[in-house]
């Protein structure tokens, strides 16, 4: 059964971004408190540049705190694709030295490989405790895509999936049992168009979407949607 799903509402996406750094600081500073460390996700794409900035300005133990992308095009690191290069550009106690980051980079030039090597590291680390994801125009979370459903959902599951998307270079994805398996979960998303993605799902029946696995997690969801 689906957990509770919660919507935060903004005009902004500078608005929903900070509100959304402090609902992760405000559970990162608990976990700390509990635990002495945290895993936390985070996506690529553009969406999430305010979120990272503002996020980095909390005062709080980077060093305590390791980060990973939900997902990772198979390009070079310093490539303007790169998630990870976006994401050390935005993000200042990586850019400072202050956090750790599992980098889905230079594993090797074979994609399959390299999923191995990061399955390998995945299995050493807890699960995540905190996942921030996106969502494309199209429904795809990570880079878990409409129509590749039969490599995500692979049994058993080993943490990566290789992405094969048509015209864009391939990719590493966090599998839908790691993402699902953060003890939080929530997506950051912008536009009326994404909005009725995710307001549809009630009536997509047989063929979901990947963004419903999100939408349908049992640990529940925090969408922060913002209308521009
Ligand atoms: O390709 C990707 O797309 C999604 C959404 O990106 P956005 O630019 O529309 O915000 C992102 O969440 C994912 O990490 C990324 O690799």
């Amino acid at each position: 059964m689906a957990g509770p799903l919660a919507w935060h509402r903004f005009a902004t996406l500078a608005d929903a971004s900070e509100a959304l750094a402090e609902a992760v600081a405000i559970r990162l500073k608990d976990l700390l408190a509990g635990q002495g460390r945290a895993l936390l996700a985070v996506p690529g794409g553009t969406t999430p540049a305010g979120f990272l900035a503002a996020l980095g300005q909390h005062d709080l133990p980077w060093e305590q705190v390791t980060l990973l992308p939900t997902d990772e095009r198979f390009v070079a690191a310093d490539d303007a694709a790169s998630n990870e290069r976006m994401i050390r550009a935005q993000f200042a106690p990586l850019a400072e030295g202050r956090a750790s980051f599992l980098s889905f980079h230079e594993h090797g030039s074979d994609i399959e490989a390299a999923a191995a090597v990061l399955c390998a590291k995945l299995a050493e680390l807890p699960q995540i405790d905190l996942l921030v994801s996106g969502m494309g125009a199209d429904g795809h979370i990570a880079s878990l895509f409409p129509g590749a459903e039969a490599a995500f959902n692979a049994v058993p599951d080993s943490g990566i999936v290789v992405a094969r998307p048509p015209g864009l270079p391939p990719r590493l994805s966090l599998s839908p049992a790691r993402l699902l398996g953060a003890g939080w979960a929530s997506l950051l998303v912008s536009g009326t168009a994404k909005e009725a993605v995710l307001k549809a799902a009630p009536e997509r029946g047989q063929q979901p979407l990947p963004v419903d696995l999100l939408l349908g997690s049992a640990r529940g969801l925090d969408v922060y949607w913002a209308k521009e």
